[in-house]
């Protein structure tokens, strides 16, 4: 499992649609009760749900963010598998941790980053977000923890600077064929 992690704005749904458009690795689609954004789907970006029906599903692992709470269903795994082994989920560095000990060899970190934060500002109002949620975001105590990769998740995660999106995608083709070798 390709487990996906990276601060806000560093690239992560972008890499995961990327990974299905280009190698045909579907996501693991996680639950949370956040707002969807313009354009998301339920179903398709997230399982969208209220703090009721976010409690009904059987978790993995669950998580706070940002005020909202995330988690990755069995259901959402079950889903994803039956379309092909090798499988992507985005998660925060905490859910990385969580899914490193339950997955041991299984799990394949990818960590984005960018080289200078203060551009994730200008790609999260570029991407259509309201200034003051993007504000609230990055001032979060989960984003600014995410800007990091923790050190125990080092051994088992390959870092991608993704600036340049030529670059990220030679990247990206490396990691790939590390599976598929
Ligand atoms: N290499 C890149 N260069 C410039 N812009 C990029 C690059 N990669 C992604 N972006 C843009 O940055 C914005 C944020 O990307 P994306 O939504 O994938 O980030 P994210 O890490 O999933 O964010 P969040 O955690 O807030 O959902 C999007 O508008 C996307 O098109
Ligand atoms: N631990 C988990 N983290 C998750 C899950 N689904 C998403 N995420 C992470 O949450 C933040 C915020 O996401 P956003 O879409 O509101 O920007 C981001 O870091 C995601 O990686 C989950 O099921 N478990």
């Amino acid at each position: 499992m390709i487990v996906i992690m990276g601060a806000s704005g560093t690239g992560k749904s972008t890499v995961s649609a990327y990974l299905t458009r280009q190698f045909g690795i579907p996501r693991v689609l996680t639950h949370t009760t956040r707002p969807a954004r313009q354009g998301e789907v339920s179903g398709v970006d997230y399982y969208f749900e209220t703090p009721t029906s976010f409690t009904q599903n059987h978790y993995l692992e669950a998580v706070t963010y940002s005020g909202y709470q995330y988690g990755s269903s069995y259901e959402g795994l079950t889903r994803a598998w039956a379309q092909n082994d090798l499988v992507s989920i985005i998660l925060d560095t905490a859910g990385g941790m969580t899914y490193q000990q339950a997955l041991g060899a299984q799990f394949a970190g990818l960590f984005l980053t960018v080289p200078d934060a203060a551009h994730l500002a200008d790609r999260l109002v570029a991407r259509g977000d309201a200034p003051a949620r993007v504000a609230a975001r990055l001032a979060s105590a989960e984003t600014k923890r995410d800007l990091t990769l923790p050190p125990a998740l080092a051994p088992f995660t390959i870092v991608v600077v993704n600036a340049d999106w030529a670059a990220t995608k030679r990247a990206l083709a490396a990691f790939v064929a590390t599976f598929t070798a």
